[in-house]
């Protein structure tokens, strides 16, 4: 549905993204995540038309919206990383700027703010000072302003940022309810955990490249790959090593402590059909597992390693 083609971007004589592909399709919430500097804002500018590419296309449905400027103005809603200043602005009056900048006037600008600080639930705060909010609301409130206009589809640079855990557990609740709405979501963070448990599939991003994306299951999958499987052996040691160095999927085995560690690269069905066997031959197991690591680190094996789909770095 969006439909990212080829795009580069360049910032003078500094190439940024190059050549970029990405198919999202409708009402998929997918995370671009990457370390500072690999181009994610960038990619968010092009596709709400703060910054040109210097080639490639975005497409929604089909319609290059980088040349067809009034189609993503009606169809994309964004929110940029920065929330600026708005001194002496209230919630209500810069909800209602922004609704004059889409064509609403009159009682239809009360009605679109009013539905989108409700859906935010910002409703009690329409008459205070927007620079009076804490990071949590400012966030919140520009989600309203990126969903005023009801667009299909929304591009979040990083909504999380410099928010606490309360406002955190809000936001993406929010961002849940837009999901269930069929939006179809693009959102950036530095951080796979902060999104994993809400996006439907994404993508790492380092030095302007693609290196690893599809489905979240997919992807936890693929890097788990990079996580033993540890295996405490109670009897049956030497047996236990001779079918696992047989085995396909098992890329290497050690042995430490009594407890054998192997990497392998089966998902989770490969994983129970191999501790079948295992048992089926007599090996008695006293635990097996796979260490499940945490997302920092899985994230930091991704980025400085070689590309997990096959492609070049
Ligand atoms: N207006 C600009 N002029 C020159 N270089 C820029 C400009 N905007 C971004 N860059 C450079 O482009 C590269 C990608 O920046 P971008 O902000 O897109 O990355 P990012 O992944 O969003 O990083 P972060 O997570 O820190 O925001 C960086 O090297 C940055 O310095």
């Amino acid at each position: 549905m969006l439909q990212l083609e080829n795009i580069s971007i360049a910032y003078g004589k500094c190439k940024v993204v190059e050549d970029l592909n990405l198919d999202i399709a409708e009402g998929e919430m997918f995370g671009l995540v990457g370390p500072s500097g690999a181009g994610k804002t960038s990619i968010l500018r092009v596709i709400a038309g703060i910054i040109k590419p210097n080639g490639g296309a975005v497409r929604v449905d089909d319609i290059n919206i980088v040349v067809n400027e009034k189609k993503r103005k009606r169809m994309i809603g964004y929110l940029p990383a920065d929330f600026g200043s708005y001194e002496s602005l209230k919630v209500s009056e810069y909800l209602q700027f922004y609704a004059s900048t889409y064509g609403y006037g009159g009682k239809k600008t009360t009605e679109v703010c009013n539905q989108a600080l409700s859906f935010v639930h910002l409703e009690q705060r329409e008459n205070e000072l927007v620079d009076g909010l804490s990071r949590g609301m400012k966030q919140q409130l520009s989600l309203a302003r990126s969903i005023i206009h009801n667009p299909r589809v929304l591009v979040l640079d990083e909504p999380y940022s410099g928010v606490d855990p309360i406002a955190l557990k809000e936001i993406k609740k929010i961002l849940v309810k837009l999901r269930q709405l069929g939006k179809t979501i693009l959102i950036t963070s530095h951080m796979l955990p902060e999104i994993s448990d809400i996006c439907t599939s994404f993508g790492v991003l380092d030095r302007g490249k693609m290196i690893i994306h599809g489905k979240t299951e997919e992807v936890i999958t693929s890097i788990n790959v990079i996580n033993p499987i540890v295996i405490q052996i109670l009897e049956g040691e030497e047996k236990a090593l001779k079918i696992l160095k047989e085995e396909v999927l098992v890329r290497t085995v050690s042995i430490e402590d009594k407890r054998i560690a192997i990497t392998f690269s089966g998902d989770e069905y490969e994983q129970a059909k191999l501790l079948t066997k295992l048992t089926n031959s007599g090996v008695l197991i006293g635990s097996y597992n796979r260490i499940k690591g945490d997302f920092d680190a899985l994230f930091n094996a991704i980025v400085h390693q070689p590309d997990l789909n096959g492609g070049e770095r």
